[in-house]
């Protein structure tokens, strides 16, 4: 008796799932601190940075379906829509392990610049497994989804917890910190394309003279002193990436000379994003930015604060 209730009980919560669709936002990060440590004996790196969310979204719509199986489509023609696709790979990973004997239709509506530094992929993979999670009931807590997401990405955990963190060993080891104080973040990203892979690999570490003060950013964040974070801000890759692509220099000098508090390039590159304390200066640098040519993706906003999907 007790058996057919619970059951009755999953057979309607499932039935009501059916009629919904799931709208999942999949949030972009800016590297604030990225310090690479070490190259590992697996080929991968152990990194020390600072995560910032910003407020800055993909879309991602879920519709469970009975029959079995995963279709993706997106807005954009030239991002895989398979096993290729980070979303794909994501909800297929969940499915295959919980032997759902359904599916899902999956729309993803991308405005984060595709391979950018932005992970932009990894969030939406973040939001599938959340998404996949939620729909089927599979009761994972966000600590398991993370250890799922790192078999997609070395992102994938951050862009379960978001807001503001410390990322260790490869960017899987979290340490959630309080938030950055507010302010506004332009974005230039030019129209070139930089490979993680790629970038990792070119890195000379012993090159690295005095890496970034991470700590000290993290102490800086702990204070509220959004000036002691800025001066900190420095990303190891951005020397040699700026060498390749002087672009991202110009928009660098752009943004400083036109009231950034500091521009830095996001992670492996190439997106610029510059750190303004107000409103008027940050429309003026982005209308700047949109004149002079320098960036294909132009994006004026704020660093995004609550850890609500
Ligand atoms: C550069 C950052 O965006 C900073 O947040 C991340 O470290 C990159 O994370 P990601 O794009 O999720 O990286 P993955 O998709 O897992 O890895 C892509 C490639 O980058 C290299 N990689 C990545 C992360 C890491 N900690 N060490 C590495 O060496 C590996 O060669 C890997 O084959
Ligand atoms: N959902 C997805 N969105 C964007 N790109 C995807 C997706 N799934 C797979 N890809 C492929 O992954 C590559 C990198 O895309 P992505 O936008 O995630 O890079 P990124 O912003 O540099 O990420 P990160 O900052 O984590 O290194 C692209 O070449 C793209 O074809």
């Amino acid at each position: 008796m007790k058996r057919e209730r619970g059951c009755r009980q999953r057979v309607f919560r499932v039935r009501c799932q059916w009629e919904e669709i799931m709208r999942l936002r999949a949030m972009a990060k800016v590297n604030l601190g990225l310090d690479v440590v070490r190259k590992r004996e697996d080929g991968y790196h152990d990194v020390r940075m600072v995560m910032q969310t910003i407020k800055m979204y993909d879309l991602l719509e879920i519709t469970p379906r009975k029959a079995k199986g995963i279709s993706l489509t997106t807005n954009l023609p030239y991002i895989p829509t398979d096993e290729r696709n980070l979303v794909y790979k994501a909800a297929k990973l969940l499915m295959d392990e919980f032997q759902v004997d359904s599916g899902v239709r999956m729309q993803l509506h991308k405005f984060i610049p595709v391979a950018a530094g932005m992970a932009g992929g990894s969030s939406d993979a973040a939001a599938a497994m959340v998404g996949i999670n939620q729909i089927f009931q599979l009761g994972l807590s966000e600590k398991q989804l993370m250890e799922r997401g790192v078999l997609i990405g070395a992102d994938v955990p951050y862009c379960v917890l978001r807001g503001t963190a410390l990322a260790e060993g490869i960017g899987e080891i979290l340490t959630p910190l309080p938030q950055l104080p507010f302010c506004y973040i332009l974005i230039g990203k030019p129209g070139i394309s930089v490979s993680t892979k790629t970038a990792y690999e070119n890195l000379k570490l012993e090159s690295i003279g005095n890496h970034p003060d991470i700590d000290g950013m993290v102490a800086a964040i702990e204070e509220q002193d959004l000036d002691g974070v800025i001066r900190r801000m420095e990303n190891v890759f951005e020397p040699g990436i700026v060498r390749q692509y002087p672009v991202i220099g110009q928009i660098k000098t752009l943004m400083e000379e036109n009231g950034a508090e500091k521009a830095m390039m996001s992670g492996s590159g190439p997106t610029v994003f510059g750190i303004f304390k107000d409103r008027k200066t940050l429309k003026q640098a982005y209308d700047r930015l949109i004149r002079s040519q320098l960036a294909r993706n132009v994006f004026a906003t704020q660093v995004f604060h609550t850890r609500r999907r």
